[in-house]
């Protein structure tokens, strides 16, 4: 695509080049220039991409988009806002992949990634060729990509939707982080449905306020286009028994849809009833009213089911469709998945990594613990610090034995992580063991016939981040070796 032909896209009239060459990618990395490239220069967090502007010079970039003018031979196209800039810039390259998918965006503090799964398996169930952008990974009809982000960056995201297109993908879901939301990574996403989860605390590291935080989640409702006169219809699915709902409310133009328990909604369930082995609930659609039976446990999961009943509803899934994916649902990797090495005892690895979550996580398995409940849990480095107190005063309190140990200390000291944590605890019976696997290994000697084991916070992750390094570690094989340690040691 020629330059020139590109930067139309850019409707706040920047200054052309009178070079028009030819554009043969777009890279916002120097590392990964190639002949042809147009450099985006995005100021990060860490370093600031204008500063390798001459590297992407020398690397063959045809061309550089930049915050402020820049000492290089190519040419250089000032813009106000460079994120933005790349936003638009990738959809516009990859042929505004998002205005012919079916394009479901979901929010909120927890239950993104289980939500996304759930609609992405009613999607399968209708028989439709899926995408789904997570923090799982990139799912492209049934190829499966690696993902740095739960909401990748905006070339990222651009490319993944062109290669969605590429195989046919018709309709995708992603989560949509409130990171993703304030940097602007979704710019040049066009929505068809947006969805809420729900408001709890975290990432106040970044956002400062929880204001700030429910802010940022607004934009997904508030940028969604107006859907009265659109010939694609717009819609904000909203969680009607959480207090942000009425601000999003407020903040969009799009047709709005709820779900929820305790308030009147469009997608509602009552008597819920739930064992340790599943859910059972009376669906309240507009289309009629099913007892519903699900694999899936935990009134958190209701809510998800709901939000994902509601999303499908109006992106016109026919109820029965519905139903029958409901009646098949595995689950997600990592949330309340069972570890079954042939023990006596339950162990659960959960992603709980909030307050908000590990409170549902462990008020979901006292509903059913017959014996002691441990919980293995620490709380991730360069992260919300104010989580730390909270989460383990809840893991203290809600299981009969806690213990603390490391999640991804990043850059941080996992003792001084420990010690914002235990500070938080006034009550109830802990043990600091601040390695993951003897954590592990210490609940797995400790638990007796019919006991529980959390091991919260890392779910599906296959790797644990201590200093710069990444090691490999996953909670569930880590936890089985333990146990199967553990039986022939008792032989
Ligand atoms: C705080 C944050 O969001 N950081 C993101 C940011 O990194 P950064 O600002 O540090 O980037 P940087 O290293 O300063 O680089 C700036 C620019 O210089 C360029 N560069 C850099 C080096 C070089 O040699 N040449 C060069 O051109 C880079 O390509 C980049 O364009 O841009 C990167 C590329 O897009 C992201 O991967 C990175 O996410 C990091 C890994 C991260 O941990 N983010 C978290 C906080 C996050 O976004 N989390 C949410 C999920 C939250 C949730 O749902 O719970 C998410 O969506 O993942
Ligand atoms: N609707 C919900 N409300 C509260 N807690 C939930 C909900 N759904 C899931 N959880 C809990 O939160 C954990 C994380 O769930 P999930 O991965 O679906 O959330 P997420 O929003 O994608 O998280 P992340 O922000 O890390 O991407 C689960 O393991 C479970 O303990
Ligand atoms: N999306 C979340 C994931 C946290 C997972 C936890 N294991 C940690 O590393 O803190 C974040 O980036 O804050
Ligand atoms: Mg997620």
């Amino acid at each position: 695509m020629k330059l020139h032909t590109l930067l139309s896209c850019l409707h706040d009239f920047p200054q052309l080049p009178e070079a028009n060459p030819d554009i043969a990618a777009i890279e916002m990395d120097s590392r990964k220039i190639q002949e042809g490239s147009l450099f985006v220069c995005i100021a990060g967090f860490t370093v600031d991409g204008h500063d390798y502007a001459a590297q992407a010079a020398a690397n063959g970039a045809a061309a550089i988009v930049a915050e402020r003018p820049l000492e290089v031979d190519v040419p250089v196209i000032i813009v106000k806002d460079s994120s933005r800039a790349l936003a638009v810039l990738a959809d516009f390259f990859y042929g505004q992949p998002t205005q012919q998918l079916h394009l479901i965006g979901i929010t909120g503090t927890n239950g993104k990634t289980t939500t996304s799964h759930l609609i992405d398996d009613i999607l399968r169930e209708h028989g439709v060729t899926t995408g789904l952008i997570g923090t799982i990974g990139i799912k492209v009809a049934e190829t499966v990509l690696e993902a740095k982000n739960t909401t990748p960056d905006a070339l990222a995201l651009q490319q993944a939707f062109y290669l969605m297109r590429e195989k046919q993908v018709t309709h995708a879901v992603m989560e949509v982080s409130s990171h993703a939301l304030h940097l602007g990574r979704v710019h040049g996403c066009d929505y068809d449905v947006a969805v809420f989860t729900n408001l709890t605390q975290d990432h106040l590291d970044y956002h400062g306020t929880m204001e700030a935080y429910k802010q940022a989640k607004g934009l997904l409702f508030s940028q969604l286009g107006n859907s009265y006169h659109h010939s694609r219809p717009k819609y904000a699915v909203l969680n009607s028994d959480d207090a942000a709902t009425k601000d999003y409310i407020a903040g969009t133009q799009a047709t709005v849809f709820t779900y929820g328990i305790d308030n009147e909604s469009h997608v509602m369930a009552r008597d819920i009833e739930m064992t340790s082995g599943g859910t059972m609930f009376t669906l309240i659609t507009p289309q009629g009213h099913v007892r519903v039976q699900m694999k899936l446990v935990g009134k958190f999961n209701v809510y998800n089911v709901l939000a994902a009943i509601a999303a499908c509803l109006v992106s016109g899934i026919p109820l029965e469709t519905i139903l029958r994916a409901i009646g098949k649902l595995q689950g997600v990797p990592g949330r309340f998945e069972l570890v079954d090495a042939g023990q006596d005892f339950t162990v659960i690895v959960d992603y709980s990594h909030t307050p908000d979550s590990l409170e549902n996580a462990l008020g979901t398995i006292r509903q059913f613990a017959k014996g002691h409940v441990y919980c293995v849990v620490g709380c991730g480095g360069d992260r919300d610090r104010s989580k730390r107190p909270l989460m383990a005063a809840i893991a203290a309190r809600s299981a009969d034995t806690a213990i603390f140990t490391s999640d991804n200390p990043r850059s941080e000291d996992p003792h001084i992580i420990l010690d914002e944590m235990t500070a938080g605890v006034s009550s109830g019976s802990y043990e600091v063991i601040s390695d993951r696997k003897a954590a592990i290994e210490r609940a797995v000697a400790l638990a007796e016939k019919d006991d529980i084991i959390l091991i919260a916070g890392k779910g599906h992750e296959t790797y644990q981040i201590i200093g710069a390094q990444v090691y490999d570690f996953d909670d569930r094989l880590v936890a089985k070796e333990a146990i199967l340690r553990s039986s022939t040691a008792g032989e």
